[in-house]
C-alpha cells in the first residue's frame, strides 16, 4: 500500500464510452479528467452521481444470500459495498481494485444497486492510470510505452498509448509512425480476444503499405482463429517466402488441415473443444439426440434390434444420449454387490413411469418377448409392486455399458479424475452386436455420443461391436455370456486371430496408453529419430517435447497401430483412406478416441498427435516429399485419386 496515495480517487463522468467495455473489465480512464478528491470531501459530497471511486477488495462475506465485499479505501477506511445481486457470485477477487460508478454513500458504507457500476482493474493498472507523466504530445515517446507495456502484457494500456498516437497523428494529419502502431496496436487486440478488430487494424496497416509481411502474416492467424482458413490461406500465399519459411508453411499446414475438417459434415472437433475450454465443463448441457430415421423392429438376430429407414451417410450424428441410470460413485462396481443398486433401479422405477417404460423396454434375457407383452407386463408390476430384482439384474447385466467417469478439464488444465463407472443407455442398448459394426461410440464423460461408421443402407440394422477382439477366448466368452450365438458370420473373427501375435509389441503400447493417467507416465518408448526431436524442439514448447519423447508414435508406429487397428477393428473406424466424410485430424480423433476411450489423457493425445502431424507434414512440405504419401503414412486420409 505504501505508494498508493491517501486519497480516495474519484473520477468525472465520460462524455463517451470506451470502445472496449463490454469485453474487458477495464474501463478506459482518461488520465487528464481525473480528478483526486480527499476522503473528507468525498464524505461531504452526498451526490455522487457521474463519478467514481477507487477501492480494494479486503474480503467477501456473505450475509442473507447477499454478497458483501468488505473494502478499504486509502486511507485503511473500512467500508462495505454491498452489492445487491441476490444468490449471485461476483467476480472480483482480493486485493481486486475496483472503480464503482455512481456510489451512494449511506450509513455503514457504499450501496450498489447495479453491479454493471462495478469495474474491476488490477493494481498494474491503477498504478499506470495514476502515471500521468507520459508526455501525450510526444508520439514517439507514446509508442515507447505502449511497447513497454505490450512487453509486461499489459496489452490493454498497450492499446490505449497505440491508440493515441494513432488519434495524434490523425489530428496532425501526420503518418510517421501510424503503420507501426496500428500494426502493433491489432496485436494487442488478438491478445486481447478482439479479433475482428485487430483484422480492421490490419486492414489500416495494409492500406498505407500494401507489402507489410508482418500485417499480412497476423491477419492470416485472425482468419484462423475466426475459423476462416481460405482467406488465412490466401494472405499466406501470398508471401514472398510461403514455400521456405517454416512459420508460413506450419501456417498453411493448419489451413489445410482445418479446411478438411470444416468440410466435414461431423464436427468433433468443436465438440471436444466445447468441453475442454469451459472452466467446468457441464455434460448437462446437451440434450439428448437421436437421428430422425432410426427406428425399433424385429431383428433376424434375434429380439429386437435398431435400423435406419432411409440411408445414412458415413460420419452422421446418429445419439448423444445422458444416461437413464448410472452408478454412484460410492456404489461398487463389484459383480456380487450391486444389489443397491438394483434396489435402487427399482424405486426409480416405481417413481418415474417414463424410466420404468424404458426399464422394461431393454432386453431382460429372455428372446421371446413382443413390445405389446412388455407394455403390459411393466404396467401390471408397477401397479403390483412386484418389479422383481432378478429381472432388473438381468435388465442391468445384459445392457449396461462401462465409462471412464466423468472427467472434467478446467480451464487451467486441470484434470479432475473420478472413477471408472457403468451405467444404461437407452437407445445403445437396443443396438446388437457385430464384428463388423457400422456405428462406433464413445463417451464424454457419462454422456454417450454414436456415429455411423459406414454408409448404412436404408433399412439396415445399426450394429455395434459389444467387445473388442482383441483376444479370442475372451471375446468368445463375452459373446457367450451375452446370449449371442458363436456360429454367425457377424461374430465371427476368423482367420484374423493369427495377427494377434505379430502385434505385440502396438497391444503393449495400447495397454500403457490406456492404463496411463497421464502421458508423463509413458516412458517405456522413445522418439528414434534426432533429427525429428530436434526439429520439434526449435519449434513447440517443452511440453510438447516432452510427451513427444515420451510416447512411441514416431511415423513407423504410428503405421503399425494403424494397421493392427485396421485388422483387428476390420477398418471398422481406421479406414482412414476409405473416410470420404472426415477430414485428416478426424480421423485421428477416431484413432485417439478408441485407444484412448474414455480414458482421461484423450485431450492431450489429441494436442500430440496434431501437432506431430503439423510437424510432419511440414517437414516434408520443405524437404518438397510428396506430402500426401506421408499423411498416409502417419494414417490420414490419402488424398491421391
Ligand atoms: C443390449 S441387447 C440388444 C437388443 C436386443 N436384441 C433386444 O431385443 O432388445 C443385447 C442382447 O441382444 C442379443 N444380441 C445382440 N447381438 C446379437 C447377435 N449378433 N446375435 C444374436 N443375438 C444378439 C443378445 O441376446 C444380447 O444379450
Amino acid at each position: 500500500m505504501a505508494d498508493i496515495p491517501a486519497h480516495v480517487l474519484a473520477i468525472q463522468s465520460q462524455k463517451n464510452d470506451p470502445p472496449l467495455q463490454q469485453i474487458e473489465k477495464t474501463p478506459k480512464l482518461p488520465i487528464q479528467e481525473m480528478k483526486l478528491i480527499d476522503v473528507e470531501e468525498l464524505m461531504e459530497n452526498k451526490n455522487m452521481n457521474n463519478q467514481y471511486i477507487v477501492v480494494q477488495v479486503y474480503q467477501i462475506d456473505w450475509k442473507n444470500s447477499t454478497q458483501y465485499l468488505i473494502v478499504r479505501d486509502f486511507n485503511e477506511i473500512w467500508l462495505n459495498l454491498t452489492i445487491l445481486q441476490q444468490n449471485r457470485l461476483c467476480n472480483y477477487q482480493i486485493n481486486d481494485w475496483l472503480i464503482v460508478k455512481n456510489p451512494k454513500l449511506i450509513e455503514f458504507g457504499i450501496f450498489i444497486q447495479d453491479s454493471q457500476d462495478v469495474v474491476a482493474i488490477n493494481q498494474f493498472t491503477y498504478q499506470a492510470l495514476m502515471n500521468s507523466e507520459i508526455d501525450q504530445t510526444d508520439p514517439a515517446q507514446l509508442k515507447e510505452t505502449g511497447n513497454q507495456y505490450f512487453k509486461l502484457q499489459q496489452y490493454r494500456l498497450a492499446y490505449e498509448a497505440y491508440s493515441m498516437v494513432i488519434k495524434y497523428e490523425h489530428a496532425n494529419k501526420t503518418n510517421l509512425i501510424q503503420e507501426q502502431c496500428y500494426n502493433n496496436r491489432a496485436q494487442c487486440l488478438f491478445q486481447l480476444g478482439y479479433i475482428q478488430e485487430a483484422v480492421n487494424d490490419l486492414n489500416q496497416v495494409l492500406q498505407l503499405n500494401p507489402q507489410n509481411e508482418k500485417a499480412i502474416q497476423r491477419q492470416a492467424l485472425c482468419y484462423l482463429k475466426l475459423q476462416n482458413p481460405n482467406d488465412a490461406k490466401k494472405l499466406l500465399e501470398s508471401l514472398p517466402n510461403h514455400k521456405t519459411d517454416k512459420d508460413i508453411v506450419f501456417k498453411l499446414v493448419e489451413c489445410e488441415l482445418m479446411i478438411k475438417h470444416l468440410s466435414g459434415n461431423f464436427d468433433l472437433i468443436s465438440l471436444l473443444n466445447q468441453y475442454v475450454n469451459q472452466d467446468e465443463f457441464s455434460f448437462e448441457k446437451f440434450n439428448n439426440f437421436k437421428h430422425k430415421s432410426i427406428e425399433r423392429k424385429k431383428s433376424n438376430l434375434g429380439g429386437l434390434g435398431l435400423f435406419v429407414n432411409q440411408p445414412i451417410p458415413k460420419g452422421t450424428l446418429l445419439v448423444v444420449e445422458h444416461p437413464m441410470h448410472k452408478i454412484k460413485q460410492n456404489q461398487t462396481l463389484g459383480m456380487h454387490q450391486r444389489d443397491d443398486v438394483y434396489e435402487e433401479i427399482r424405486q426409480q422405477a416405481f417413481n418415474n413411469k417414463q424410466f420404468a417404460e424404458q426399464l422394461f423396454n431393454l432386453y431382460d434375457g429372455t428372446n421371446n418377448y413382443s413390445l405389446k407383452h412388455v407394455k403390459q407386463d411393466f404396467e401390471y408390476q408397477l401397479q403390483n409392486y412386484v418389479v422383481d430384482l432378478l429381472r432388473i439384474e438381468s435388465i442391468f447385466r445384459y445392457n449396461a455399458h462401462a465409462f471412464q467417469l466423468l472427467k472434467v478439464f478446467t480451464k487451467n488444465k486441470q484434470i479432475k479424475y473420478l472413477d471408472q463407472s457403468e451405467g444404461l443407455w437407452f437407445t445403445l442398448s437396443q443396438v446388437n452386436h457385430s464384428l463388423t459394426p457400422n456405428i462406433f461410440y464413445y463417451f464424454l464423460g457419462e454422456l454417450l455420443i454414436v456415429v455411423s461408421a459406414k454408409n448404412i443402407e436404408k433399412d439396415e440394422e445399426i450394429l455395434v461391436q459389444y467387445h473388442p477382439p482383441l483376444n479370442q477366448k475372451e471375446y468368445q466368452n463375452n459373446l457367450k455370456s451375452h446370449n449371442i450365438p458363436l456360429d454367425q458370420k457377424l461374430v465371427q473373427q476368423n482367420q484374423l486371430w493369427k495377427m494377434d501375435e505379430q502385434f505385440n509389441e502396438i497391444k503393449t503400447i495400447i495397454k500403457t496408453v490406456k492404463t496411463s493417467k497421464s502421458l508423463n507416465d509413458l516412458t517405456t518408448y522413445t522418439l528414434s529419430n534426432p533429427n525429428v526431436i530436434q526439429q520439434i524442439k526449435e519449434k513447440y514448447p517443452i511440453k510438447y517435447l516432452k510427451i513427444i519423447q515420451q510416447v512411441s508414435f514416431d511415423l513407423f508406429q504410428v503405421k503399425k497401430i494403424k494397421e493392427y487397428l485396421d485388422l483387428k477393428f476390420q477398418g471398422l473406424v481406421f479406414q482412414f483412406d476409405q473416410y470420404p466424410q472426415c477430414s485428416t485430424i478426424q480421423d485421428f480423433f477416431m484413432f485417439l478416441t478408441v485407444v484412448s476411450q474414455g480414458s482421461d489423457i484423450e485431450k492431450e493425445m489429441v494436442n500430440f498427435i496434431f501437432r506431430v502431424g503439423i510437424l510432419m507434414f511440414g517437414e516434408a512440405f520443405l524437404k518438397n516429399q510428396n506430402s500426401e504419401d506421408l499423411l498416409f503414412q502417419l494414417g490420414f486420409k490419402q488424398i491421391k485419386k
